[in-house]
């Protein structure tokens, strides 16, 4: 079994290595209309074109922010957006080092027969989106997978559908020059401990990387976006030192080196929060052979989005606040994160109970 070496190889090694570039990550901007949606009316603000411009363009033109990241992952509206003084949102993130991304993933449908569990959709005309992505200036792409854990949960029938899910996904999207983020997603609801997170995360990720292989991806033109291993929702909360040690002790297990980056979803954690276990992880004294970095939404959105409130005056302040979040993980990203850059807002949890995207 050897991996694919199609005319792309070359260009998504590099790819897939710059956006694991250490002090940088991903802002993941790809809420699709019914996520972005929630986020809007949190603030009492329409869920409109306009106002879904408006927010991409604070956060793209934000200055110095972009500095910190490697990669923005857009959702396909975005991706033709421009903005207001109409220059397209990817020549912005170009012109600033910064790659652009795209979901091409269309959401969870519930697999029969399960209690709740979900397999993702999304591979009609999946090559020929890709290939038109990769006309516009996207580089990378994201599929996101999720399951959950409970008495019986992940099924196996879960995990091997997510599985070769993600690695259908990701040969796709490499014939077509896109390097895939690898997006198997760990539901924190439950009572469950930490440690019964971190092996469904070591058993999932394992899984996947089976899969990848049976499907010939070339790993080093891949990123993996996975949950960290955490308590349960429902379960008392444990400190940073060891939530960085079970996660990464659970990466070592399944993660091969191949892989350049790990890139964190923040999965309802505060923002705050999310940096702070970011940070712990990489000043963690064991061998990691990967970046250990972010492809946050929510935990690098919250604070600007409720400055901002939909305020046109607010702009300025809004970008201080995001500006704020991106060195602060940039840092994270080095183990040199010395807390402290929140303010009250930084630290709302941001987890919603049974939460539907
Ligand atoms: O269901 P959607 O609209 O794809 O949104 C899922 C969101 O979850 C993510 O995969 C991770 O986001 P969080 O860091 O907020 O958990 C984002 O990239 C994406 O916007």
């Amino acid at each position: 079994m050897s991996a694919f070496v199609g005319k792309y190889a070359d260009e998504l090694i590099k790819n897939a290595k710059y956006i694991a570039t250490p002090g940088k990550g991903i802002l993941a901007a790809d809420e699709s209309t019914g996520t972005i949606g929630k986020r809007l009316s949190s603030i009492n603000v329409e869920n409109i074109e306009s106002n879904r411009q408006a927010l991409r363009e604070l956060l793209f033109t934000s200055p110095n922010a972009l500095t910190y990241l490697s990669g923005v992952i857009l959702f396909e509206e975005t991706l033709y957006q421009k903005t207001s003084d109409g220059k397209p949102f990817v020549e912005v993130l170009e012109e600033n080092n910064v790659i652009p991304g795209i979901k091409v993933d269309k959401g969870t449908v519930e697999i029969a027969g399960t209690n709740g569990e979900t397999t993702t959709q999304g591979f009609d005309s999946l090559g020929a989106r890709c290939q038109q992505y990769y006309k516009a200036g996207a580089r990378f792409a994201k599929w996101r997978s999720v399951l959950k854990i409970g008495p019986n949960e992940p099924s196996e029938l879960s995990i091997q559908q997510n599985a070769h899910g993600l690695a259908r996904y990701s040969i796709i999207c490499q014939e077509n020059g896109l390097v895939p983020i690898v997006e198997p997603e760990v539901l924190t609801d439950g009572p469950h401990d930490i440690q019964k997170c971190a092996a469904v995360t070591e058993t999932v990720i394992a899984a996947v990387y089976k899969a990848l292989n049976e499907h010939h991806v070339l790993l080093e033109g891949t990123l993996l976006k996975p949950n960290m291993a955490t308590p349960g929702s429902d379960s008392p909360k444990v400190a940073a030192e060891v939530i960085a040690q079970y996660t990464v002790t659970a990466l070592r297990r399944s993660v091969p080196p191949a892989v350049p980056g790990i890139v964190f979803l923040s999965g309802g954690q505060s923002e705050e929060e999310a940096t702070i276990n970011l940070d712990a992880m990489n000043k963690l004294d064991v061998l990691k052979p990967w970046t250990l970095s972010f492809s946050f939404g929510r935990a690098l959105q919250q604070s600007t989005l409720k400055t901002w409130a939909g305020k046109k005056e607010n702009v300025a302040k809004a970008q201080e606040a995001f500006l704020s979040r991106c060195k602060a993980n940039s840092e994270a990203t080095l183990g040199k994160y010395g807390g402290g850059s929140a303010g009250g807002l930084a630290s709302e949890s941001l987890f919603v109970k049974g939460y539907k995207y």
